[in-house]
This record gives structure tokens, C-alpha cells and sequence, in this order.
């Protein structure tokens, strides 16, 4: 038996922050990736799809400015960038980093096998505390022949150097939308298959409208409320997707983004008491599933996100030093990075609904509030919505579709998670002009006025 004071399962962004901290603070540390080091956000999702998307957006930005013309796009030249950025699928410099900070570094699938146990391959490891970050997996909808076709997850299509010439991608949350823009712009002829009412359906109606007119003047073509029924491969080795108003869908290949689901088998969590009745994670606010056991990440189910990932790690690492804080949720951003990026914070109308929050909103066409859409391109174009709480006046909820729009949200999280009431923020906001954080003096002038009527 090995003895560590911590063990991190999972090194994906939670699990190497959790293990960063942990060395950083003198403990002799274990981790133990059955993969590669840096998960799936470092070389099959956000990484290889935002160094992607940037090109065919900064291509799509120069054709909307006065006075320049489309770039040429040198796709290998993107490619080879991207695997730059991936590492070419290889973590040997990752493995040596934690092991020069002095951490033991196990390649290979690793399990809880009781309280401070863990075995990874065929080590025993005794350890004081343990770090759960394993992720998630793709979840692939119960449709008649889908595991039969080659159909595409992520992984294959963020890391391809060959086009198709025809995609269709079932689902339209955020995974489908940013790869359905990106094969659009490389000219792929791409259709959304969407079982909702509105693309990106966590968000609100009108936001999702929005994107759906984005992409489809990028040529998506867009099926909503659409169910596939049964999906096989043709003759001609094309794939034929038959939806259940028995129509047909013929295209080259399939992308599967019907959402994903928390990776928790084979993890040994129900050997520690860290799996609740519905087989997710138990967590209270500190990240803790067990006794000496967090999980941290999309394993936790919270919400999907790298840095939801990294923060989670901060807040376990944080109570195993004895210096924790509990996580709040309450301003996570959420943006989708589409061109225009779609941003969001806080709760949505739904949500608000859901929870009894009676909210006021207001909302601003960018075009017809601030210069900034007309300085930045030809044909000036965005919206946000601001919602706040009516009772207590505080900012509850946001989203804007619009250039750089996953930055300048940031102002509006700020404001969410510091509980900032409307006059306060109003007060003591002095945007640079001409911006696009400009367009909160207006929707927060409007709001004020609607919380006082
Ligand atoms: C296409 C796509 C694009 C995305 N883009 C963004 C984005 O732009 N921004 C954003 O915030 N989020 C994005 N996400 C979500 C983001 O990728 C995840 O939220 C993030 O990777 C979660 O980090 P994690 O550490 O929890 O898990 P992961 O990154 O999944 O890492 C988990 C690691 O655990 C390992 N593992 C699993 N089980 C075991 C085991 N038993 N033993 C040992 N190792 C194990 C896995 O091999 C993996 O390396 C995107 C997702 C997708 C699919
Ligand atoms: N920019 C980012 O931060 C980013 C980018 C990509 C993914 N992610 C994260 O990854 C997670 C997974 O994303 P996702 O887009 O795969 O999942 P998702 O659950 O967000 O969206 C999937 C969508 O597919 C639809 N769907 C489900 N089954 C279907 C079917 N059989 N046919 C047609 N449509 C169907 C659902 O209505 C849903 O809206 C998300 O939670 C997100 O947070 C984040």
C-alpha cells in the first residue's frame, strides 16, 4: 500500500487545479488520468473549438468592416494551429510537469474502493483525502442505429483535418450551435437537428432566436421540435436520418450533441456513500461527496463548465486546508461562442419563473442605444436583456448576443454575484465610450424605472 496525503482522480482543468493547489500546499499528492492530462476542455472541446472558431469568425469580422476584403483561409494552416494548441494529443509534458513539482503521476483508470482507498491499475494507494474529477461523457439519444453509422461525438470533430461535405448535427445546446457555425464557415453544407422549441433552449426564447438568425445567414439550415427516429448509412455510404414526421435527412456525416452526462461509473463513488438515489454525486457546498472525499467539475452535474471546473477545485482545496468558503452558482457566465457570442448570467425568465422571482426586465436593440455596433462593423448588429429582481431591486439575470459579448458580461456577473441593486450599479457606472458595456446605462435607466412603477 502507497501512502499520500491526496489523490486526484481526473485531470481534466478541475483536477489539475485541485492538484496544483495541493502541491503548492506541501502535500505529497497522487494523480491519476486514465487518458490525458489536461481532459477533454484541453484537447477535444474548448480548446480546439474556440482556436477554430476564431479563425472563421475573425475571417467573418474583416468581410463586415468597411474597406477590407474576406481573408483566404489557409485551412491546414488552421489545422496545424490547432494541434499546436492540442499538443498533438500528447500530455508527456504535462506528466513531467507534476512530476518535477514533486507529485506521483499514474496513467491508467483509477477507483475509490473505500474510504481513503484508491486503486489505479494495480497500485493500492492509501490516501487522507481524495479528489473526485472524472468528468463526463457524451450521452448518445436512444435512436435506432446511432452506434452504428461512425457518427461523430466532439472528439472526432473538433480534431478532424478532413471536411465532410454535408453534416448533420443532432442537438442544438451550445456543442451543437459553435460546431454547427464553425463546418458552416468551412463551407460544409450543415443542418440542425434540434428536439427544442429554440436553439440553446437553457436560455431564453428570444436569445435562442437570435442565434438560430446568426447561423442561419451563415447557411445552417435548422430543424426544430425535430426527433430523429432511426438513422442508417446509405448505399452510397452517406447517412440518412429519419425523423418521425418521416422525413429524410441525407448527409456525409453525423455529429451526435444531444448534452452529456456526469462520469460516474467505475468511479467507486457508491463505495464511499458519495452517490445519491438517482446515481449523481452528493455535494454540499464545499464540494464534499464524502467524508474526506470532494468531486469537482462536470462529475458534480452543477454546470458543465471549465471554469465552473476550476472553481469547484478552488473552493474542495480550500476546505481540505481549512480555510473553505461555500461555492454560489448564482453568477456562473455562460456563453456560447458563436459569432455573435451569446452571453449569459444569472437566471433566465424560465428560471426566474421556476424559482418565484418576480423580475422585471429591459431590453436594449445595441443598433439603436450605443455607437459602439457602428464603430466595430459595417453593419451594426446585437441585443441585451437585463433582468432584476423587483422585491429586492438587485440584478438577477442577463444575456446579450453580440460581438465580444463573453466579455463584457463579465460586468453584469459582477454585479449578480456581489448583489449590487440597480441605482447602486447605475451610480457608479462610468463606461469608456464608445464600448458595448455603454448598453447597460440604458437597460439599467429602464429597469430603475420599471422596479419604480
Ligand atoms: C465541444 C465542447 C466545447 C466546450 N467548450 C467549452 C468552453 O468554451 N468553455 C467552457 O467553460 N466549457 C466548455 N465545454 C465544457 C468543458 O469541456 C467541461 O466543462 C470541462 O472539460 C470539465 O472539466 P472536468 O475537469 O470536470 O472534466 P474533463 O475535462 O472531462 O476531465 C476529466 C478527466 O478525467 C479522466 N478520467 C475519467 N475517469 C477516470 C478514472 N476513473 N480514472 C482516471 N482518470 C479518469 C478523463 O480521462 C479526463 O481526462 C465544452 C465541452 C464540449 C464538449
Ligand atoms: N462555450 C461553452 O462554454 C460550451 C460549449 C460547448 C459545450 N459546453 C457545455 O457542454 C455541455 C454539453 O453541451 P451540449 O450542447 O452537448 O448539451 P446540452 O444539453 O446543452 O444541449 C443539447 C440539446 O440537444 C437537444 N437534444 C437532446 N436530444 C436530442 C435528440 N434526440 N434530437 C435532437 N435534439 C436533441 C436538447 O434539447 C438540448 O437542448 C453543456 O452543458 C455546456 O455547458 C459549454
Amino acid at each position: 500500500m502507497e501512502r499520500f496525503d491526496a489523490c486526484v482522480i481526473g485531470m481534466g482543468p478541475g483536477g489539475e487545479v485541485a492538484a496544483g493547489r495541493l502541491i503548492d500546499a506541501g502535500m505529497r499528492v497522487v494523480v491519476c488520468e486514465r487518458d490525458l492530462i489536461g481532459g477533454e476542455c484541453g484537447y477535444w472541446a474548448c480548446i480546439p473549438s474556440k482556436t477554430l472558431l476564431r479563425v472563421v469568425e475573425a475571417r467573418a469580422a474583416a468581410a463586415r468592416v468597411a474597406g477590407l476584403d474576406r481573408p483566404a483561409l489557409d485551412l491546414g494552416d488552421a489545422f496545424s494551429y490547432r494541434d499546436w494548441m492540442i499538443r498533438g494529443l500528447d500530455d508527456s509534458a504535462q506528466v513531467a510537469h507534476y512530476r518535477e513539482r514533486g507529485a506521483e503521476v499514474i496513467k491508467g483508470e483509477a477507483s475509490l474502493t473505500g474510504p481513503g482507498r484508491v486503486r489505479a491499475g494495480d497500485r493500492e494507494l492509501a490516501c487522507r483525502y481524495v479528489v473526485v474529477a472524472t468528468g463526463s461523457d457524451p450521452v448518445l439519444p436512444p435512436i435506432a442505429g446511432i452506434r452504428d453509422v461512425g457518427a461523430w461525438t466532439n472528439k472526432e470533430a473538433t480534431t478532424t483535418s478532413e471536411l465532410p461535405d454535408s453534416l448533420i448535427v443532432l442537438g442544438g445546446g451550445p456543442v451543437g450551435v459553435e460546431l454547427a457555425q464553425l463546418f458552416a464557415r468551412l463551407e460544409v453544407e450543415v443542418t440542425i437537428v434540434h428536439s427544442g422549441e429554440w436553439l440553446v433552449s437553457r436560455e431564453d426564447r428570444a436569445a435562442g432566436e437570435l442565434v438560430e438568425h446568426a447561423l442561419a445567414d451563415d447557411g445552417v439550415r435548422i430543424v426544430k421540435r425535430g426527433r430523429a427516429r432511426s438513422v442508417r448509412k446509405t448505399a452510397d455510404g452517406r447517412i440518412a436520418l429519419r425523423l418521425a414526421d418521416d422525413r429524410e435527412l441525407r448527409a456525409r456525416q453525423l455529429l451526435v450533441a444531444t448534452g452529456r452526462a456526469p462520469r460516474v461509473r467505475g468511479v467507486g463513488l457508491e463505495r464511499v456513500g458519495a452517490l445519491g438515489d438517482q446515481g449523481a454525486v452528493s455535494l454540499d457546498a464545499h464540494c464534499r461527496a464524502a467524508e474526506d472525499v470532494w468531486a469537482v467539475g462536470d462529475v458534480t452535474g452543477v454546470a458543465l463548465f471549465t471554469h465552473v471546473a476550476k472553481y469547484q477545485a478552488r473552493v474542495a482545496v480550500a476546505d481540505i486546508l481549512g480555510h473553505g468558503f461555500q461555492a454560489d452558482y448564482r453568477a456562473v457566465p455562460r456563453v456560447v461562442f458563436c459569432d455573435p457570442e451569446l452571453a449569459a448570467v444569472g437566471v433566465s425568465e424560465r428560471v426566474a419563473a421556476e424559482r418565484g422571482i418576480d423580475v422585471v426586465s429591459a431590453t436594449v436593440e445595441l443598433p439603436t442605444a450605443i455607437a459602439r455596433p457602428y464603430t466595430f462593423e459595417r453593419q451594426p448588429r446585437g441585443a441585451m436583456r437585463l433582468l432584476a429582481d423587483r422585491a429586492s431591486g438587485e440584478l438577477v439575470g442577463a444575456w446579450a448576443l453580440a460581438p465580444l459579448a463573453g466579455e463584457w458580461i463579465h460586468l453584469a456577473a459582477l454585479a449578480i454575484g456581489a448583489r449590487l441593486p440597480v441605482p447602486r450599479l447605475l451610480a457608479a457606472l462610468l463606461p469608456q465610450f464608445p464600448t458595448y458595456v455603454e448598453a447597460y446605462v440604458p437597460a439599467l435607466e429602464e429597469l430603475a424605472a420599471a422596479i419604480a412603477r
